[in-house]
């Protein structure tokens, strides 16, 4: 099925620093706020931390030989901030960098292209002590340093940048339900935090221009397709409002430089709206290049007046991952559709897509069945979308390795490679692996 792709396709795999790297307190890297939230009791599952992970900071090559076996021709990773600059801001760690300068030139090497995230999660931690992180409206000019310190250092060899993922994570998994890093439970802060982090997004495209005359830039959010339990009138309001705070509050915004309108009258009734400044959603709006969109299932919403959000997410009937996500990959197709229609008709690339599965060792491998039929029916879904007329540049499988799944820790494995952290982070290609290899071998 490749060959119906566009000539120059990116297909690839993704993961993120906290997740792979390890190495947390080597080589001069500062502690983010997963480090701590990570060591904190009770939050995440069997008290695991990314303090080894799968120490891809150590074996690196190893993992691109992997990728390069694999056949794709591109990798999204995402920078350490607190690798590159250990406390967030001044000095850079000129040890940090030369790993993502051994990495990148590796990468080019063997032919495949580097799309960089500059945030995935791992705040440095000094920044949310000394200035409460993203809460403080001048984390736009340290991330705005951080942005053209990377861009200076590696912008003449990668091309395609991201410059948050998933900022509805970073905010509201964060701030509002404190199931990560760092564990806050309130929405007027998650909403400050949302701000926050689009001002941020808005300053590093801004750095970006000024830097990297040839690439290209964009922002990666959840994609979550949205409907209604009921064809009520009820259920159709609440999926079109809970939509708005999952999806739209992310995407419309960037491009309308407005927050979502029905939602923000909600927020502003409830006294929990951002404090928005002059010229804030200008910055907010600065034109980007491209979506990234993070698929992996849908939410069923029914009308439920006690939450603010007027709804609740109730349980789909059909078959889940080991994540409880439904399997929906017809979701996929309609979400990309709606984003290239509704949210400035911007090239996209599927950043993320992948499932995890009760992956088990038999006799050395893993029959990973399911993992290859929710592949084959997510890369069908795409090369729907394309046909439909949605201008799809790429494709990234998440993810290249079993890894740290945030408050889940090690216990679910998302990986087209077993790891074995019982012996020695042994990685162990699975079926699904070589279902990759042969799609993307076959003309
Ligand atoms: C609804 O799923 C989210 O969009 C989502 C799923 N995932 C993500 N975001 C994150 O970007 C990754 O770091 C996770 O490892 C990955 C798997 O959980």
């Amino acid at each position: 099925m490749r060959a119906v792709f566009p000539e120059g396709f990116l297909w690839g795999v993704a993961t993120a620093s906290y997740q792979i790297e390890g190495a947390d307190f080597e080589d001069g890297k500062g502690p983010s706020i997963w480090t701590d939230f990570s060591h904190r009791p009770g939050k995440v599952n069997s008290g695991d931390n990314g303090d080894v992970a799968c120490d891809h900071y150590h074996r690196f090559s190893e993992d691109i030989e992997l990728m390069k076996q694999l056949g794709v021709n591109s990798y999204r990773f995402s920078i350490s901030w607190s690798r590159v600059l250990p406390e967030g801001r001044g000095k850079i760690n000129r040890k940090g960098s030369d790993f993502y300068n051994k990495l990148i030139d590796r990468l080019l090497e063997v032919g495949i292209q580097p799309m960089v995230t500059l945030y995935h999660w791992d705040l440095p931690l000094e920044l949310h002590r000394k200035i409460d992180g993203w809460e403080s409206r001048d984390m736009r000019h340290y991330f705005g340093d951080y942005s053209s310190l990377v861009f200076s250092e590696f912008g003449d060899r990668v091309k395609h940048w991201i410059t948050l993922n998933e900022p509805y994570c970073s905010s509201h998994v964060s701030y509002l339900w404190g199931e990560h890093a760092p564990g806050k439970r309130d929405l007027k802060t998650s909403l400050t935090v949302a701000h926050n982090l689009l001002l941020s997004h808005g300053e590093a495209v801004r750095r970006f221009r000024e830097v990297v005359k040839d690439g290209t830039i964009g922002l990666a959010n959840v994609s979550t397709f949205v409907e209604p339990a009921t064809d009520s009138k009820e259920d159709r309001w609440a999926a079109r409002i809970r939509d708005q705070f999952i999806n739209g509050w992310f995407f419309e915004t960037p491009i309308t430089g407005e927050y979502p309108s029905e939602l923000f009258k909600r927020f502003n009734d409830a006294g929990v709206q951002p404090l928005i400044e002059d010229g804030d959603m200008d910055l907010i709006s600065t034109p980007f290049d491209f979506w990234g969109v993070n698929y992996y299932t849908r939410n069923v919403i029914r009308k439920e007046e006690s939450s603010i959000l007027g709804s609740e997410v109730v349980q789909g009937e059909l078959a889940k991952t080991e994540m409880g996500w439904e399997v929906y990959p017809e979701g996929l197709e309609a979400f990309l559709y709606k984003t290239f229609k509704e949210y400035g008709k911007k090239p996209i690339y599927i950043t993320e897509n992948g499932m995890a599965c009760k992956d088990k060792l038999t006799d050395g491998f893993v029959e990973d069945f399911e993992r290859v039929d929710y592949m084959k029916r997510h890369f069908s879904s795409a090369l729907s979308a394309l046909k439909a007329g949605v201008d799809l540049r790429g494709f990234y499988v998440w993810s290249l390795l079993d890894n740290f799944e945030w408050s889940y820790g090690y216990s679910k494995r998302f990986g087209l490679v077993y790891v074995d952290y019982e012996k020695g982070l042994k990685r162990i290609p699975k079926r699904s692996y070589y279902y990759y290899r042969d799609f993307l071998e076959r003309d």
